[in-house]
């Protein structure tokens, strides 16, 4: 049994208004939630106002992405300074439909990723393989490359919850089973153990993206390098709240 506590975020993605925010909110609060979970609900940035006044301290808000400085003329970014305004206190970066639709690159990733704890935001990186590259062999060598990139940028591990979403089971219902996600998550932990340190290692939480389902997300958390969730589709359904309590 890990001192690790479960972690369940909801990626909201670019869905939602504010009456289905209030739909959301109103079953999240409804629960009951496990209180052993620590839970994040990740939306979209227009929202991120509305969704911190309307949720209760209790449950984190999260923006989906950033830029990596303070102000200036980037148009059509927020920045953490900005998400940090609006009472919000996390970020996702690195997420698979960032790198692979918007073409964010390890670097820019790890840039972010840097900007963001700095600015005193914590951070959900995400890092996954593509279809062709577990295929081919690759799924070690992209998660720790792109672990790595994130990794550098790190002082305090304390605020980073690394997803590992492999991207061939984002939003396609192809769940990892439990074992490859453990497999996975093993060797991230293990990488943390050799490059960084055996503490950091042991307390940072490894949570798995892809298809979680209130049907399948209590067979994943018995797995026990699996530390927790980032969930999309699920998370906009009350089945949230059964993944939240996957560990009760
Ligand atoms: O951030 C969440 C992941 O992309 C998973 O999305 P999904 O649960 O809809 O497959």
């Amino acid at each position: 049994m890990s001192n690790r506590k479960f972690f369940v975020g909801g990626n909201w993605k670019m869905n939602g208004s504010r009456s289905k925010i209030d739909d959301i909110v109103n079953f999240m609060v409804t629960g009951p939630l496990d209180v052993n979970t620590e839970v994040v609900v990740g939306c979209p940035s227009i929202y991120l106002d509305y969704s911190r006044k309307a949720l209760p301290p209790t449950i984190g808000v999260a923006a989906q992405n950033c830029y990596k400085v303070a102000s200036g003329a980037f148009t059509g970014e927020i920045s953490p300074a900005m998400i940090k305004d609006v009472g919000v206190e996390w970020v996702i970066l690195g997420h698979s439909e960032r790198r692979n639709v918007f073409g964010e690159n390890d670097q820019l990733v790890a840039e972010k990723v840097g900007h963001a704890l700095a600015e005193g935001l914590k951070v959900i990186a995400c890092v996954g393989e593509l279809l062709e590259e577990r295929e081919s062999g690759k799924t070690e060598e992209v998660v720790f490359r792109q672990t790595k990139a994130i990794a550098d940028k790190v002082s305090d591990w304390s605020k980073v919850v690394i997803a590992y979403e492999p991207v061939w089971a984002i939003g396609t219902g192809k769940t990892a089973s439990p074992q490859q996600a453990q497999e996975v998550h093993a060797q991230l932990r293990k990488w943390l153990t050799d490059n960084v340190s055996a503490d950091v290692a042991s307390k940072t939480r490894l949570i798995y993206g892809g298809s979680v389902t209130a049907g399948n997300c209590k067979e994943l958390a018995k797995e026990s390098d699996v530390d927790g969730f980032l969930v999309g589709g699920a998370s906009l359904k009350p089945d949230f709240v059964e993944i939240i309590n996957a560990k009760a």
